[in-house]
């Protein structure tokens, strides 16, 4: 559906974005992650023709949209970073003001607005001004404004940022449901890790202006070492159990802290048939088996020798 092929901006004294590929296809929910000044916004920019690339191309639909910004603008709806909303009008008048922005017809934008009171969940709060709105609900009318002429894909530029756990898990559900019910194509950018985790079938990490790594969520998590780690809790622990499990040929190491055993083992290797077999042998009480695989803030740890939120 989207292609940004080796897209570039260069500021006069900064390369804001160097080279970005990616794609998103019909019905998928892509994650953009990366620290602040990676570049997420920019290329943001970029791909909804708001700033002109020094260098490549985006295309919608196998067609470049430098040349047809309007072809974009049509099917695209971004939720900027910053709230862009009038605080002295109501939710409602928000909402109506943006849809005649889009020449929506009266009857037509009466529908989607109360339409997209119900996907924020604000519509008993519609007649009230924005102005006496929690940073949440802001950001979820922020939101509203950008489904308003029904968008077959929407850019979200950290849509969670700043506001309190409850708004955020609703956000996160609203982004769920438009992917699910409504077949809406999402671009979701964050430097929160566990929401992307969550939302999105791939991701695209950036740093420095470049895409530094992409893929599936086990794609990239297989970045990391081919290990994997195996917590064992036992009813008692026996030295002879310990023993055996640590002669076993690919245990490369284990760590006790009594009643639970971890291993660090190679990923191919399926190990759980031996810890069974020598508990029964040495007639140990397994009661739980956890394995554990990294986790995306690993990688990214990994991958820039620094934590996502520096
Ligand atoms: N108009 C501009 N002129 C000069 N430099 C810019 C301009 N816009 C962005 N930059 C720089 O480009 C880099 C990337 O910025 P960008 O806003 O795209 O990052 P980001 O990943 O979205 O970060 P954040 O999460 O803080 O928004 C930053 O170093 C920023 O200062």
């Amino acid at each position: 559906m989207l292609e940004v092929v080796e897209l570039s901006k260069h500021y006069k004294n900064k390369k804001a974005v160097k080279g970005v590929n990616l794609y998103l296809e019909k019905g998928e929910t892509v994650g953009l992650l990366g620290p602040n000044g990676a570049g997420k916004s920019t290329t943001i920019s970029l791909i909804s023709s708001l700033v002109n690339p020094t260098s490549g191309d985006v295309r919608l639909k196998n067609e470049s949209i430098l040349r047809n910004p309007e072809k974009i603008r049509n099917i695209l709806g971004v939720v900027p970073q910053d709230i862009a909303l009038y605080m002295d009008l109501t939710a409602k008048e928000n909402l109506e003001f943006f849809g005649r922005i889009h020449r929506i017809k009266k009857k037509e934008l009466q529908r989607r607005v109360d339409e997209v009171l119900d996907i924020i969940g604000l519509q008993d709060r519609k007649k009230d001004l924005v102005k006496t709105f929690s940073g949440g609900m802001k950001r979820r009318l922020n939101i509203g404004v950008a489904l308003l002429h029904e968008p077959e894909l929407i850019i979200m530029d950290e849509p969670t940022v700043g506001i309190d756990p409850q708004s955020r898990n609703y956000i996160l559900e609203t982004v769920k449901r438009l992917n699910v019910e409504k077949n809406i194509t999402v671009l979701y950018t964050s430097h929160y890790m566990e929401e992307v985790e969550y939302l999105c079938d791939r991701i695209y990490i950036m740093d420095h202006g470049e895409v530094i790594a992409a893929g599936t969520k086990e794609e990239i998590k297989s970045i990391l070492s081919a290990e994997q780690s195996i917590a064992i809790k036992v009813e008692i622990l026996k030295g002879e159990y310990l023993q055996l499990l640590q002669a076993l040929p690919n245990v490369k190491n284990i760590s006790v802290q009594d009643p639970a055993i971890t291993l660090i083992v190679p990923k191919k290797v399926n190990i759980l048939k031996d810890l069974f077999k020598l508990a029964e042998e040495t007639k140990t009480n397994i009661i739980s088996v956890h394995i554990e695989t990294p986790t995306l803030e690993d990688v990214f740890l990994h991958l820039t020798g620094r934590q996502l939120r520096d």
